[in-house]
């Protein structure tokens, strides 16, 4: 039988320009082992992602926030002291890039997310006021809760499945894969990851984006 996976999205699943590499839906559909998306982005993204793959739905969204798996959702984090820092953030001038609709944090249960482009010195500084963290997915910056993390939703998933941490493959690009990572028994960085993500990771691949990801998949199949 096929490893289980755990799978970042941005960077990781996509390729350079940001979209889902199209290859990914039919390997993941046939792994015939589980598939859990582990990602910053907001709950309902890595839900539609599983659902049009044809996958079980095993998601961990917001960086560990929301964890969904056999039909249960577990909700950690402090939307409340996320929303105070962004609206202290651009109370001060900052904006948080995203337009009116806002559809990055409109779904966004625990955390809030800030456009990659936004002044990062400033979000610092007020998360560092409010006791909220900032991590740099090389998408956006995620102003949560300290302690959150994509490897502790991942844990909990494996609890309500009876699966075995050590047994996941985990494959990701950026600094909130890092707990995955530590999690897991065997970790990949794809090329483009960060320094966090590359040192973290057991092996570091050659190829970037959803190449080296599909490279892996390919050797492990
Ligand atoms: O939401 C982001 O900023 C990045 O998402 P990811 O964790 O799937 O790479
Ligand atoms: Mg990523």
């Amino acid at each position: 039988m096929n490893r289980p996976l755990a799978l970042d999205i941005d960077g990781t699943l996509t390729r350079s320009n940001g979209t889902v590499d199209p290859r990914i839906f039919d390997v993941l559909r046939d792994w015939g082992a589980p598939v859990v998306l582990a990602t910053g982005k907001s709950f309902p993204y890595p839900v539609a992602l599983c659902h049009f793959v044809g996958i079980p739905e095993t998601v961990v969204a917001e960086n560990g926030g929301v964890v969904y798996a056999a039909d249960e959702v577990t909700v950690t984090g402090d939307r409340a002291r996320a929303q105070a820092v962004a609206e202290e953030f651009v109370a001060r001038g900052g904006d948080l890039g995203w337009g009116d609709a806002d559809t990055t944090n409109r779904w966004r249960e625990t955390e809030i997310a800030v456009h990659i482009e936004s002044d990062e010195a400033l979000l610092r500084a007020v998360a560092d006021e409010f006791g909220m963290e900032v991590v740099d997915t090389g998408y956006a910056y995620h102003v949560k809760a300290p302690g959150v993390t994509k490897g502790k939703g991942l844990k909990a998933v494996c609890e309500t499945l009876s699966l075995d941490p050590e047994t996941f493959v985990a494959i990701g690009d950026s600094e909130n894969d890092v707990s995955t990572f530590e999690l897991v028994d065997e970790s990949y960085a794809v090329a483009n990851a960060d320094d966090r993500a590359r040192a973290a990771a057991a092996t570091v691949l050659d190829e970037s984006y959803s190449d080296g990801t599909l490279s892996v998949l390919e050797s492990l199949r």
